[in-house]
């Protein structure tokens, strides 16, 4: 229970940041007590990175207070750990190395290996007592990225966080992972009575998880300590400068065809047919979907699956040629599968236009066409010479969507393509595809978001929890449900 009296574990007051003529925190406002989830909520750039990354000190606050006192001993500051989206556990040590790495000298007996594995037993046990028999001695570079996650809390917990800053932490899981993950997180609230900050752009999963809310707006704090049930969706989205409306999805379904414009072969005699404007879902276990993805975007060394489509190579050897028969590809995973880190947003935005005209050279005119794309998706970058490190995490995802916009595609590819970007934005890309649909292109689209694919597509096919493919959803299963038992994933 939330104790009014109680001294926060943190509070910040009036914080501010600029990174040279950019004024990224204007007056912040943050409080933290034991025992509560508390979103930490704003629109694509508004400043929660920035302010996480003051909070834990990696970056220095130009102005502003903050204080902090730990509960657990009293007069010193509490131990603050951040988990991210992307991770960081180091792939070729075990579990138990990774866990007992942090704790240096601090442990007699350093390097002793039997010591470590009972350190990282004992912090696993609490979070998932099956995983810490089986996980304590592979590699970490084994595990699911679920599992990775409940490791990293494992190693903050080890040593003795009392503040978990958890930075888009389900954007990567799926459904039943983060069903798993909520379970464990609401466990740690309960029994440690630690406090957890919790970023995300899902009203559903913010809702399922946390008491409290802050709302950052332009780098201020406009709403500031709030409980969450003391406000709307509505005016949740409102205070963060943001609209949700919704169009009709019947009217913009695509009319169904028999059309055979492009086939897909697969495993076990799997066949999926697909008429020109399309938009495909695929649900399931990410070896399934993924094995499709690569296939069709050159990135497998030995398709499972094969094309055929007036025009098209049965397979493609690189994802280059994929681009140069009209595939696109849009991935969540911005940093592994999309973003080009050490060219300007300027090529970044204009590579798959060059691939398309076998050009290399920069064009007088990209800079025009570059501004309009970024200008129509309202991504908001100081400079078009900037690397795309200097973006939010939500506008490094629009300039992967820009790269698309406008460009003639046979098949669009997405990947978990809204993967951290504001509800809003959101809404602009959902209209954005169905424009690139409805000139023609085939949308193949895996998410994790079922209630997405239920949304925005017009067939849903599903892989099993194997990822072999178990067909695709009839009309009267389009439901939720319906996707769980063909999935054989819990909804
Ligand atoms: N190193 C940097 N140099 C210049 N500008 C930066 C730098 N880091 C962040 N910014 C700017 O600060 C603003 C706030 O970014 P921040 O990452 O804190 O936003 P966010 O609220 O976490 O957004 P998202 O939901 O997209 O992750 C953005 O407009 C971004 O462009």
């Amino acid at each position: 229970m939330r104790d009014a009296r109680a001294t926060p574990l943190l509070a910040a007051r009036d914080v501010q940041k600029s990174y040279g003529a950019t004024h990224v925190l204007r007056g912040v406002d943050f409080t933290l007590r034991a025992g509560e989830i508390h979103a930490l909520l704003g629109g694509n750039g508004a400043g929660k990175s920035t302010l996480i990354r003051i909070l834990t000190g990696k970056i220095p606050r130009d102005a502003g207070e903050i204080t902090t006192a730990s509960h657990r001993r009293p007069g010193t500051d509490p131990v603050i750990a951040v988990v991210h989206q992307e991770l960081a556990l180091l792939p070729n040590l075990t579990v138990a190395e990774n866990i007992g790495i942090v704790h240096g000298r601090r442990v007699f007996g350093l390097h002793s290996p039997a010591r470590q594995a009972q350190i990282a037993f004992d912090a696993l046990r609490v979070l998932d007592a099956d995983l810490a028999t089986r996980a304590l001695h592979l590699p970490a570079s084994g595990l699911s990225l679920h599992e990775a996650q409940i490791v990293e809390i494992a190693r903050a917990l080890s040593i003795g966080a009392e503040v978990l800053l958890l930075d888009e932490p389900t954007a990567n899981l799926t459904a039943q992972e983060t069903a798993l993950f909520f379970g464990v997180l609401r466990k740690l609230v309960a029994d440690q009575g630690i406090a957890i900050v919790f970023v995300s752009h899902r009203m559903k999963e913010i809702r399922q998880l946390c008491d409290r809310c802050t709302i950052l707006r332009d780098g201020r704090s406009v709403v500031e300590d709030r409980s969450l049930s003391d406000l709307s969706d509505a005016e949740i989205v409102a205070q963060m400068g943001q609209s949700d409306r919704r169009e009709p999805v019947a009217a913009t379904r695509a009319q169904m065809s028999d059309q055979r414009d492009v086939v897909l072969a697969g495993p076990d005699g799997a066949e999926i047919a697909l008429a020109a404007g399309t938009i495909l879902g695929l649900a399931g276990a990410p070896t399934g979907p993924m094995a499709l993805i690569t296939a069709l975007t050159g990135g497998a060394r030995h398709p499972q699956w094969r094309i055929t489509a007036e025009g098209m190579p049965s397979s493609f050897s690189s994802p280059g040629t994929a681009v140069k028969h009209g595939i696109g590809y849009i991935s969540g995973d911005r940093a592994g599968k999309g973003v080009l880190a050490d060219l300007p947003i300027l090529d970044n935005v204009m590579a798959a236009r060059r691939i398309r005209q076998g050009r290399h050279v920069i064009h007088a005119k990209e800079l025009v066409d570059c501004a309009a794309l970024v200008g129509s998706l309202k991504l908001k970058a100081a400079s078009l010479h900037d690397l795309p490190r200097t973006l939010s995490g939500g506008n490094q995802q629009k300039l992967l969507v820009a790269r698309w916009l406008g460009l003639p595609l046979r098949v669009l590819v997405l990947e978990e393509p809204t993967r951290g970007v504001d509800i809003g934005t959101k809404r602009d890309i959902y209209g954005l595809i169905r424009q690139m649909a409805a000139t023609g292109a085939i949308v193949i689209w895996w998410s994790t978001e079922n209630a997405e694919l239920l949304e925005l597509c017009d067939r849903i096919f599903a892989f099993d929890t194997q990822g072999r493919p178990a067909g695709d959803l009839s009309a009267d299963r389009f439901t939720e449900e319906g996707i769980a038992e063909r999935t054989g994933m819990a909804a």
